[in-house]
């Protein structure tokens, strides 16, 4: 399903030339995955994956597969990209920028239990600290400016009890300044099916793509907000306060954090139903897409709004 650019056996061949991996053996196409071209690749040497960039040129690859080679050197778990004989960690295959990356031992969970939680919350933490000696910097692409902007051009096509509840809570986090609290790299994306969980153990953290600078607690929200939903919307308290306390268990919050988290889950809420809004309401022409139920943060924005006990 999501081989967009398909790569020939001798092409391969040819380019693995680049590397000290050995000969082809095999190359499978990886169904799961909307963004970009996935195959597993297996060579003499061992098993990888082979990414082609759908969306992204070669000039914006470095700063995310140098981002994972950071992390991963730093124990955090994530794939390893591996470079090449120009020391490069991508170049050009079947006319995308490509990347080869370890292949991990792992699947994507759609029930965690608490043990799992517990275990993304403490990698998270492990991997905010280890990203405090990356030198490279990245603003976040799907900050308060641009949910801002793209909810304007939104809320003449949504429900007027919607729009009103969008358009109140932006202007609510506008009136609040987050400067104080601690930043560093963030993923922005930890849904559950950017984790690869090999049992209760993490596997590793994949989809570095929306990885940049920002507050270090609105990743904990993105994270709880995916992990610790049930398939009826509502967070389950024993996720949630397990993924709590894995992150805190490495990294524990300050006072500024604890006071700011209840804004922080709700402004995490509003970034992927602004997200889900814009594909729902604009699907990008000429792109396979599959459009998430925006709803689900909506609801989730509501509820957050209502809660009295947010598991710190
Ligand atoms: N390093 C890896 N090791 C093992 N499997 C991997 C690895 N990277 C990706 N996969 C597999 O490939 C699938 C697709 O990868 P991914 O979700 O990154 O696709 P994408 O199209 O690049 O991103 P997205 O789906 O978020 O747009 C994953 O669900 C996983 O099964
Ligand atoms: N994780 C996002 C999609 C990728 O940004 C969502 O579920 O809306």
């Amino acid at each position: 399903m999501s081989v967009y650019t398909s790569v020939s056996q001798d092409e391969m061949r040819a380019w693995l030339q680049r590397y000290a991996l050995g000969e082809l053996v095999e190359l499978k196409g990886i169904a799961a995955g909307v963004t970009n071209t996935n195959y597993f690749v297996t060579t003499t040497h061992g098993r990888y994956v082979l990414t082609l960039f759908e969306v992204l040129t070669l000039a914006e690859v470095p700063y995310f597969l140098k981002l994972k080679s950071h992390l991963s050197r730093h124990g955090v778990a994530c794939p390893a990209p591996i470079a090449d004989h120009t020391d490069s960690f991508a170049s050009m295959l079947a006319g995308k920028p490509a990347c080869l990356v370890s292949c991990l031992n792992g699947k994507d969970i759609s029930h965690p239990n608490a043990t799992q939680c517990f275990a993304v919350g403490e990698m998270l933490a492990q991997m905010h600290l280890a990203g405090n000696t990356f030198p490279m910097r990245m603003a976040n692409p799907r900050g308060p400016a641009w949910w801002n902007h793209t909810a304007a051009e939104l809320y003449q096509h949504m429900p007027a009890d919607e729009a009103t509840l969008l358009r109140d809570e932006i202007a609510h986090q506008s009136s609040h300044r987050f400067d104080d609290l601690p930043q560093g790299v963030i993923h922005a994306d930890l849904f559950k099916d950017n984790v690869l969980m090999d049992g209760d153990r993490i596997a590793g953290f994949i989809d570095f793509y929306y990885a940049c600078n920002d507050i270090l607690l609105y990743d904990v929200a993105i994270a709880l907000n995916d992990w610790a939903r049930l398939d009826d919307g509502s967070i389950d308290d024993t996720l949630a306060s397990a993924l709590l306390s894995g992150y805190q268990s490495v990294r524990p919050l300050t006072a500024a954090e604890v006071k700011a988290w209840p804004l922080m889950l709700r402004a995490a809420a509003i970034r992927f139903w602004t997200s889900r809004l814009l594909d729902y309401y604009h699907p990008a022409s000429g792109e396979m897409t599959f459009t998430k139920d925006p709803g689900v943060f909506g609801r989730l924005l509501q509820a957050h709004r209502q809660r009295q006990h947010f598991w710190l």
